[in-house]
């Protein structure tokens, strides 16, 4: 597993640089999803699938800029899934994007992820790495070097922060009721459109709401099951918050049927997800 996250501090410098260096704009293709690709997503799959092929712990690689699986090392243990560059389109107007990796041993599915990290690229990069039965750790990129800044990222049990996700004026009634009362009882507005920094914010800031509901335009959310939620829901419920979807099933739950299968989910700290829990009539 050290290998691997060594890898991940290796792909964090190039595609940091990449970000720095490289053309902001579209290339000529889509991904799986439908969504255009930016030549910096293309460049940091490319990064990342480079960077694995050395590594023989990892049977396959599953992307979100590839159809498919690309099978590496027959005799290989484990799948990395994983997001190239979250939120690229944020890129052009120099906000904080990401890159999201799940570990999985075996099948690719909710109780198979082992480990999980996010890379943050912003004023600094920053990694956040987590493995069963620990804490997440913090990690901050320094002279070339990550340095460990916590060993135990803990939630508190209610925090201040609500990141309310998906194009509002296709919320359900409840959703939307259930955001203002938030709101109503003092929570403020924190969404970039980048889900690594806006989870990486409230993981920090102590707590609060993600949330990405299933909407009347996408009524199974939008974030990938494989490569955006199971690894966040993993490094949330390790740092003692809860990971669920909009029936109350707990994300490290989800068998998707096909590699780019999204679901709604949310993401939070004990005392918000109980009271989404109530506002969507789910019982414990
Ligand atoms: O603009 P919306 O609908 O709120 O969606 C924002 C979400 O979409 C994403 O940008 C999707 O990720 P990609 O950039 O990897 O496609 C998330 O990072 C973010 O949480
Ligand atoms: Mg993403
Ligand atoms: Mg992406």
């Amino acid at each position: 597993m050290l290998t691997i996250f060594e890898t991940i501090e290796m792909i964090a410098f190039k595609i940091d640089h990449a970000i720095k260096t490289e053309d902001l704009g579209y290339s000529q293709s889509e991904n799986s999803s439908g969504e255009d690709q930016l030549k910096l997503d293309v460049k940091s799959d490319y990064i990342i699938e480079e960077a694995f092929r050395s590594v023989s712990l990892v049977k396959d690689l599953i992307s979100e800029e590839k159809e498919g699986v690309m099978p590496l090392h027959n005799d290989g243990k484990y799948t990395v899934c994983y997001d190239p560059l979250d939120g690229s389109s944020l890129a052009d107007v120099n906000l904080s994007v990401g890159s999201i990796f799940g570990i999985y041993d075996g099948e690719p599915k909710g109780e198979n992820l082992v480990a999980s990290a996010y890379v943050v690229y912003g004023p600094r990069i920053e990694i956040m790495r987590a493995v069963k039965g620990e804490r997440p750790k913090h990690y901050r990129a320094q002279d070339g070097f990550f340095n460990l800044v916590s060993k135990e990222v803990v939630l508190k049990e209610k925090g201040k922060l609500n990141a309310p996700g998906g194009t509002q004026q296709n919320w359900c009634d409840y959703h939307k009721n259930f955001v203002d009362d938030l709101f109503a009882e003092g929570y403020r507005l924190r969404y970039s459109g980048g889900m690594v920094p806006d989870l990486h914010q409230i993981l920090l800031k102590g707590g609060g709401l993600f949330s990405y509901p299933g909407t009347s335009d996408k009524p199974h959310g939008k974030l990938r099951q494989l490569f955006e939620v199971i690894p966040f829901a993993f490094i949330y419920e390790q740092a003692g918050g809860q990971a669920i979807d909009a029936k109350g099933k707990r994300l490290m739950e989800l068998v998707p049927a096909h590699p780019h299968d999204t679901s709604p989910c949310f993401f939070g700290s004990n005392y918000e997800i109980e009271a989404l829990k109530k506002a969507y009539g789910i019982k414990n």
